[in-house]
């Protein structure tokens, strides 16, 4: 499988590089970043600090060189997400989008490029989170309607969206189990909401130093609680899971994936 890794130099596309170079089934045909940067024109081994020469250019154009592969994989930012997008459809390329702060109509072009090419979207692409959201669909289906639900979500003070394109999925999640829908009863901070409003998903955003991706769903109760935690210690299992999307979508007809059909969680 040919692939594209867009944003080199990011945290995730860094390692999502990495992780692709060292895989047999992934060749590495280019990388994508911004215009401007010195590094645009250099070998994409040595932008992501692969530990060697990949012998393939970091270019800041990817309809010059999109025809080469057959997926991109694109953790960059919102922005660089649609453009990414457009011309993925235009040259028929399968698509994973791991970036997260979309709106409503963002998330639905998404869903629409399912019609022409294979697409997978995931917020979270490591394998626990995505238990975990089973496990919480299991617990908010059995006794959810008893329990008072917060979601508590910590990241670096770099990350630009807020809240967590994870804690959406965990609320979605749970919302659905409720037979209800996350916009008509998510809460982002309760500062100042007293008391709290029953059958409400509550939202709570921590930003500070390198923190890595941490999310705990409580579900209180009374005279107890249960509180279910994903810590990451880095970023590696995210870009694991990345090329296992990627590698999924190989010789796939256009639709719109995610990533339990990846992990059979569906
Ligand atoms: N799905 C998942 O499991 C995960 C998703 N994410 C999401 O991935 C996204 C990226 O996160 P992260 O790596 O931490 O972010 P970073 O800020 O570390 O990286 C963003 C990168 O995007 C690059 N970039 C910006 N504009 C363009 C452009 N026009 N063309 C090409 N590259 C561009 C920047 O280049 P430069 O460095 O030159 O400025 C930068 O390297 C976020 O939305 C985050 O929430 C993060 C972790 C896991
Ligand atoms: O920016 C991050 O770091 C992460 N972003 C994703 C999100 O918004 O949920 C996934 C993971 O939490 C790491």
């Amino acid at each position: 499988m040919k692939v594209i890794v867009t944003a080199p130099r990011g945290k995730m596309g860094k390692l999502i590089t990495q992780v692709a170079a060292s895989r047999d089934d992934m060749e590495l045909v280019a990388g994508i970043g911004p215009k401007g940067r010195d590094y645009i024109g250099t070998d994409l081994g040595t932008v992501a600090m692969v530990g060697k020469e990949l012998h393939v250019p970091v270019v800041d154009d990817l309809e010059s060189v999109i025809d080469k592969c057959d997926v991109i994989i694109d953790f960059s930012t919102k922005e660089m997400a649609m453009e990414v997008l457009d011309l993925a459809i235009r040259h028929k390329k399968g698509l994973v989008c791991g970036s997260t702060g979309f709106s409503d109509e963002e998330m639905k072009r998404f869903e629409d490029a399912a019609s022409s090419i294979p697409m997978l979207y995931a917020a979270n692409t490591s394998k626990l989170v995505n238990v975990m959201n089973k496990v919480l669909e299991f617990i908010t289906k059995t006794v959810g309607e008893e329990l008072d639900i917060e979601i508590l979500e910590m990241h670096d003070q770099w990350k630009k969206d807020a809240p967590s394109g994870t804690s959406k999925e965990m609320g979605e999640t749970m919302a659905h189990a409720l037979g209800k829908e996350l916009s008509d009863i998510a809460v982002y901070g309760r500062e100042g909401v007293s008391p709290r409003e029953p059958g409400t998903i509550g939202y709570h955003s921590l930003r500070a130093g390198n923190i890595p991706s941490s999310h705990t769903v409580f579900f209180g109760g009374m005279g107890e609680r249960l509180e279910i935690t994903h810590h990451c210690y880095n970023w590696e299992c995210f870009a694991r899971g990345a090329c296992d999307c990627a590698a999924y979508l190989a010789n796939k007809d256009p639709g719109y994936y995610t990533i339990k059909d990846v992990l059979h969680l569906s």
